[in-house]
């Protein structure tokens, strides 16, 4: 069932009814970018922002994170007893339980008794049906993806919400109350989940004390690098937008906040639909595996915790990298590394690392330091940066096999837009990421140590042909 709408003209009605005070400020369309927040008339701050009577004010009440959907939690039994059965997984999670809660409330077509309603249930009537991000795309528009850094990420994080969406049904299936209300009529499908997960990725906000939360009416401020207003957390911890100090705006100008000046291209299409080139830091974060023919491959993995990872980042005119995986997968057992499996006192395995005969377990992340005053630290280096060059190599290759210009079938502009440009800085980066590794690697390949190891190595591997040669000469005899 398609979420019901709100037209934006009544949510000053809204706001009136839950005590949010819109100040010197109102919510209008803005061009290209959906609903935006403009100044009703013309401000000018010197070096203190304006007084709070100016701010767009909303109460703490009406702040959406962890913390609040316990505390409805508390008001509500059934869900308490839902939260309890498919919550607490992360504070993510929750909030999205709680908002799908909310949007099936707000079609209720059965008898269900199960579900309190809340301002957020209208509130999030006002919000956009869709939002750009590469979830929220058809098949056809994330075939425009493919070759960038977002291919993976995307097909996973499209699993990942299927996976949770059929928790959340399949425990909430055996709860009559919220069966009526959720399954019954088909009130809700894996549609609305990821849309609310789009919806909290773009709209969600890093208060200074109540972390990670959605606040509505504040999410209705644009980002731009040169932002003119910025949100706070007062002493009745109500949240405000104020003007920056020394910023002056006329009436009807758009107020912008900034989503945060490091993110990547990538990051910034994945949260938010959108990139601006002006505010996005050049990088990329590829996914990385260990060698195929590695023995100890699958214990690097396990001992190393995560998914390892491989950033990439412009750094004035050079390239930088880092990926702790990469300094472990690239020493070996002869190197001196070694992984046991030890039996603790109640009788659990743990996988415990060494390196040079030392425990190493809490060390995985930090091999790059361990090895480089090694004797053969220069080889490790030079291990890594092959492979990292191989891995920025085998990307590039991939994002220049697809063209974007290919009639792929029926796709929106931005989409295509943001897709071509995402592709455009993403090749650049590889690009010359190659070439300071290839940099790199030249001048490793004279350091002494190398040259002594790759020599000692040659000599090893031609009385290994001798010795071949002369034992098929015997064995030709
Ligand atoms: C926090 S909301 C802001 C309000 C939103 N425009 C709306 O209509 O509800 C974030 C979303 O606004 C849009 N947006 C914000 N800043 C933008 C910008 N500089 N360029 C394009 N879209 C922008 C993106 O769709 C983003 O996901």
């Amino acid at each position: 069932m398609s979420p019901t709408e709100l037209p934006i003209a009544d949510l000053p009605i809204w706001a009136r009814l839950n005590d949010v005070k819109f100040g010197d400020f109102e919510v209008r369309d803005s061009d290209g970018k959906g609903y935006g927040v403009v100044c009703r008339k013309a401000l000018t701050t010197a070096e203190r922002p304006l007084d709070e009577s100016s701010a767009l004010t909303v109460p703490h009440d009406l702040v959406l994170n962890v913390e609040a959907v316990e505390e409805y939690a508390k008001e509500d039994r059934n869900f308490k007893q839902l939260l309890d059965a498919v919550g607490h997984r992360s504070p993510r999670a929750d909030i999205l339980l709680f908002l799908l809660i909310q949007t099936a409330l707000s079609s209720r077509t059965g008898h269900s008794s199960a579900g309190l309603s809340n301002p957020w249930m209208e509130y999030l009537q006002f919000l956009p049906r869709a939002v750009l991000v590469p979830s929220m795309w058809t098949e056809d528009e994330r075939l425009l993806l493919r070759g960038t850094s977002l291919e993976t990420a995307v097909n996973a994080k499209m699993l990942a919400l299927v996976g949770e969406f059929d928790h959340v049904q399949s425990i909430s299936e055996e709860i009559p109350c919220w069966n009526d209300l959720l399954w019954q009529g088909g009130a809700v499908s894996v549609r609305d989940w990821t849309r609310l997960d789009a919806l909290y990725r773009s709209r969600c906000l890093e208060l200074p004390k109540s972390g990670e939360s959605m606040v509505p009416c504040i999410d209705m401020v644009n980002h731009s690098r040169d932002a003119t207003a910025h949100y706070d957390e007062n002493a009745k911890s109500e949240v405000t937008l104020l003007l920056r100090p020394g910023v002056t705006v006329s009436e009807g100008q758009e107020v912008t906040i900034s989503y945060g000046e490091a993110k990547s291209a990538a990051e910034m299409l994945f949260s938010y639909g959108f990139i601006d080139q002006e505010s996005t830091t050049e990088a990329l974060v590829l996914p990385l595996e260990p060698f195929e023919d590695d023995p100890l491959a699958k214990a690097k993995l396990v001992g190393y915790g995560e998914a390892p990872k491989l950033h990439v980042a412009r750094d004035g005119d050079s390239v930088v990298w880092k990926s702790p995986f990469v300094h472990l997968m690239c020493v070996n057992e002869e190197d001196g590394l070694d992984f046991r499996v030890l039996q603790d006192t109640d009788g659990g395995r743990q996988l415990r690392v060494f390196w040079q005969g030392e425990d190493a377990t809490d060390q995985t992340k930090n091999f790059e330091s361990l090895v480089q005053n090694h004797p053969l630290g220069a080889i490790f280096r030079l291990r890594s940066v092959t492979v990292v060059q191989e891995r920025l190599q085998t990307q590039l290759d991939l994002a220049l096999s697809y063209d974007t210009d290919e009639d792929i079938g029926d796709v929106r502009p931005e989409c295509l837009e943001a897709a071509k440009t995402l592709r455009r800085i993403e090749v650049g980066i590889l690009e010359d990421g190659i070439k300071a590794l290839e940099r790199e690697k030249t001048l490793l390949m004279e350091d002494e140590n190398v040259v002594a190891y790759l020599g000692s190595a040659e000599i090893a591997e031609s009385d290994l042909a001798g010795e071949e040669a002369s034992s098929e000469v015997d064995d030709f005899s």
